[in-house]
């Protein structure tokens, strides 16, 4: 059986991670560490589940200088990709690291405008190469002028191949994406709460809210909520993960780190209890990790039985 995973990284990113000691707005920050990493939600995806050596590819639009940065970082790494080379240049994303508060402050550049064709382009070799993939991950914001249904349709695309997705996207790339019915999705729940413009007041309507999604088709609904963990709906079953205590060094690529488990978990026929538990055992290390650096198979084998894991 094929096992291949597909990432999809329209608008990725050349992460630019610094730490100051304490940030201030409006004043000088001086920057005391800096590193480079290749950014944007399926890339990460992808970096963990070929750290985890699930047969992997990173596909996605690439431009300029910075595009080619990007492939060089998957490259050393050993990621194979797949991207198609826009006009204009990659985004760069800065993230400030406060030493003292451990907060992270990110700020994300719109990216490159890919024109109609290569959009077209895009759609028509994600077609052809779905064949080889057992599950394909879509990730991140679109790029500017994209169309806003370009979710919807890849995912229509997948279904009809009979190709499971996970969806992580937010707004209305996001909204417009349900309509196609993804396999699973992993909202934050500040993209959850912007989905149903409401703002949540107890756990009950965060699961009623799930729930909604699940009725429409959707197996798997993965609510992730920072340090207080993340809540697992499906047909039949209701899970509350509570992380173990970290000290985050850069919470970057943590969401991405619970999408990248979720599809191991689905390539391995995992119950919904070991998906919430593996999950939440793989967002947790990443956040406890510097940069866009994400958990590793042996760290997240080794934290399950730490995770607090609660049927509701
Ligand atoms: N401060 C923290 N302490 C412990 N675990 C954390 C912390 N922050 C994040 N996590 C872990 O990371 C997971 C994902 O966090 P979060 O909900 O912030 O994801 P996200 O918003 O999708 O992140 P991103 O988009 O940056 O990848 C959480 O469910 C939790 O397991
Ligand atoms: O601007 P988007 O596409 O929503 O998010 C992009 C991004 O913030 O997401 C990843 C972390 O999840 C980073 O590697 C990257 O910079």
């Amino acid at each position: 059986m094929m096992k291949t995973v597909y990432t999809v990284t329209l608008n990725p990113a050349v992460d630019k991670t610094v730490t100051v000691e304490r940030f201030t707005a409006g004043e000088l920050n001086r920057i005391k560490t800096m590193r480079i990493d290749a950014g944007g939600k399926g890339i990460n995806v992808a970096k963990v589940l070929h750290s985890f050596s699930v047969s992997v590819v990173a596909c996605g639009i690439q431009a300029g200088h910075q595009g080619k940065v990007l492939l060089d970082k998957l490259q050393q790494k050993g990621i194979q990709s797949r991207f198609i080379e826009a006009e204009g240049e990659t985004r760069t994303n800065l993230k400030v690291v406060d030493e003292q508060s451990k907060q992270t402050t990110e700020l994300n550049e719109a990216g490159c405008i890919p024109s109609k064709e290569l959009l077209e382009q895009f759609l028509a070799r994600y077609e052809a190469e779905l064949d080889e993939a057992s599950i394909v991950v879509l990730g991140g914001s679109l790029p500017p002028g994209t169309p806003m249904d370009y979710y919807r349709r890849l995912i229509d695309i997948a279904n009809r191949k009979g190709v499971r997705t996970i969806l992580d996207a937010d707004g209305e790339a996001l909204a417009l994406g349900i309509e196609a019915v993804p396999f699973a999705l992993k909202p934050n729940i500040h993209e959850l709460e912007a989905l149903y413009e409401t703002k949540f007041e107890s756990e009950e309507q965060i699961i009623a809210a799930a729930r909604r999604l699940v009725n429409k088709g959707i197996s798997y609904v993965l609510v992730s909520m920072g340090s207080k963990g993340s809540i697992l709906v499906n047909e039949q079953e209701v899970y509350r993960a509570t992380p173990f205590p970290i000290t985050p060094l850069s919470t970057v690529g943590a969401g991405d780190s619970m999408v990248a488990a979720m599809a191991y978990c689905l390539l391995h026929q995992k119950t919904a209890g070991e998906i919430a538990r593996w999950t939440s055992a793989a967002g947790t290390i990443t956040a406890s990790k510097s940069g866009t650096d994400v958990c590793t198979l042996d760290q997240v084998e080794e934290s399950l039985e730490r995770v607090k894991l609660q049927r509701l």
